[in-house]
């Protein structure tokens, strides 16, 4: 370095010291002037930056992470042996027969899958009738596709959602009167039932959807009577609400309602206070595990089922309507897909699930490898 470029390379810092300099004293008479000043020195408290710096900091401030085995993914068994047709509102998503369905599963299973819930589709014509007979048939594709995959994939937990929806030709989840409103006592005496084949055929969960009074008790009895009940969890959609969530589940299921709507049966968006009495009337009933649904737009009932079933596992299902939401916002470049999805299912597990039930689960599979 030569001497003149020395010199003026000394006079630069000379001045760039007096510049901080005088920042620093400018800034000291405004932390003296300043009403609602900072103490630089003494506030401690106010320092929380440093606790979320690292990536690694900022995970440890979650109580609760999500991994592989929190995870449940939902799966549509047609009665089409070859069928797998692409579900249009649900995004990547298939109904698929049971020819299909274990090809599809053994990579997933080998990436980490640790549970599938199934739903029945019955497409063959005269399928339903007005008592869902065909939700316990055995040669139906819950019950086939259970003892399939218990077969094929020995560790893989089997739920099975028990229903009548996608069996009944009127598309309501139980047994009408000639009014056409639920007659609760038949419905839940049949969905009982059909929650005993399913376990008989040896789904490890059994999950009543149908909002039936009385059901979850009806089941556990059962199960207690047929010498299983130590053997099976009983998972209760207890807090599901009616909206319109659900509609690419019905275009999938083939559930839609042919009249009327489930109102009456599902809890009204605002009743708060009926999903806590719900929660502790399944709990009381004998539910194993108690569930929330949807998931995004009712987090303070997840924090209220994590609350009242202190002591219980706690699941939220993401319905189809989240999952096609956050789809058509990512594609129209709202967000990105995979952040998006990772924001979601954290508000859920901060609002208190430690089960989530999702149509993400396969890509969770990978995003949880990296
Ligand atoms: N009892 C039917 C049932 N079981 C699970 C879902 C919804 C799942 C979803 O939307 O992803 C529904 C739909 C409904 O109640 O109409
Ligand atoms: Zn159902
Ligand atoms: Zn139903």
């Amino acid at each position: 370095m030569s001497f003149s470029s020395l010199v003026s390379d000394i006079a630069y810092r000379n001045s760039e010291k007096d510049e901080l300099r005088s920042q620093v004293s400018r800034a000291r008479s405004y932390a003296s002037t300043a009403a609602t000043s900072v103490s630089l020195t003494g506030d401690i408290k106010s320092q929380l930056h440093g606790g979320y710096s690292h990536p690694l900091a900022r995970s440890w401030q979650a109580e609760r992470q999500l991994t592989k085995s929190m995870l449940i993914y939902p799966l549509f068994i047609s009665d089409q042996p070859d069928e797998e047709t692409l579900i249009p509102s649900l995004p990547n998503q298939h109904r698929r027969g049971l020819n299909r369905v274990v090809p599809y599963l053994t990579p997933l299973v080998e990436k980490g899958l640790k549970s599938v819930i199934l739903f029945g589709v019955p497409i063959a014509p005269g399928a339903k009738d007005a008592l869902g007979t065909n939700a316990d048939d055995p040669k139906g594709p819950v019950i086939k596709a259970i003892r399939l995959l218990r077969r094929s994939f020995p560790d893989l937990f089997i739920v099975a959602d028990v229903c009548l929806c996608e069996y009944t030709s009127h598309g309501h989840c139980g047994i009408l009167r000639d009014d056409g409103s639920l007659n609760n006592q038949l419905s839940v005496e049949r969905i009982s039932d059909v929650a005993m084949a399913y376990a008989e055929a040896g789904a490890h969960c059994v999950a009543p959807s149908d909002m039936n009074d009385g059901r979850v008790r009806a089941i556990k009895l059962k199960l207690i009577e047929a010498g299983i009940a130590h053997q099976v969890v009983l998972m209760s959609y207890s807090a599901k609400f009616s909206g319109c969530l659900y509609g690419p589940f019905r275009d999938a299921a083939g559930s839609c309602p042919s009249f009327g709507d489930r109102r009456c049966y599902q809890l009204p968006p605002g009743g708060r206070g009926l999903a806590r009495r719900a929660i502790h009337r399944d709990i009381a009933e004998g539910a194993d595990i108690i569930m929330v649904k949807p998931a995004s737009q009712y987090l303070d009932i997840i924090s209220d089922a994590k609350e009242i079933g202190k002591d219980m596992p706690v699941a939220a299902y993401q319905v189809s309507g989240e999952y096609a939401m956050i789809h058509a916002a990512a594609k129209a470049g709202v967000f990105d897909l995979k952040a998006m999805a990772e924001e979601a299912t954290q508000g859920i597990l901060r609002a208190g699930a430690t089960i989530v039930v999702s149509y993400f689960t396969p890509e969770f599979l990978d995003w949880l490898d990296n």
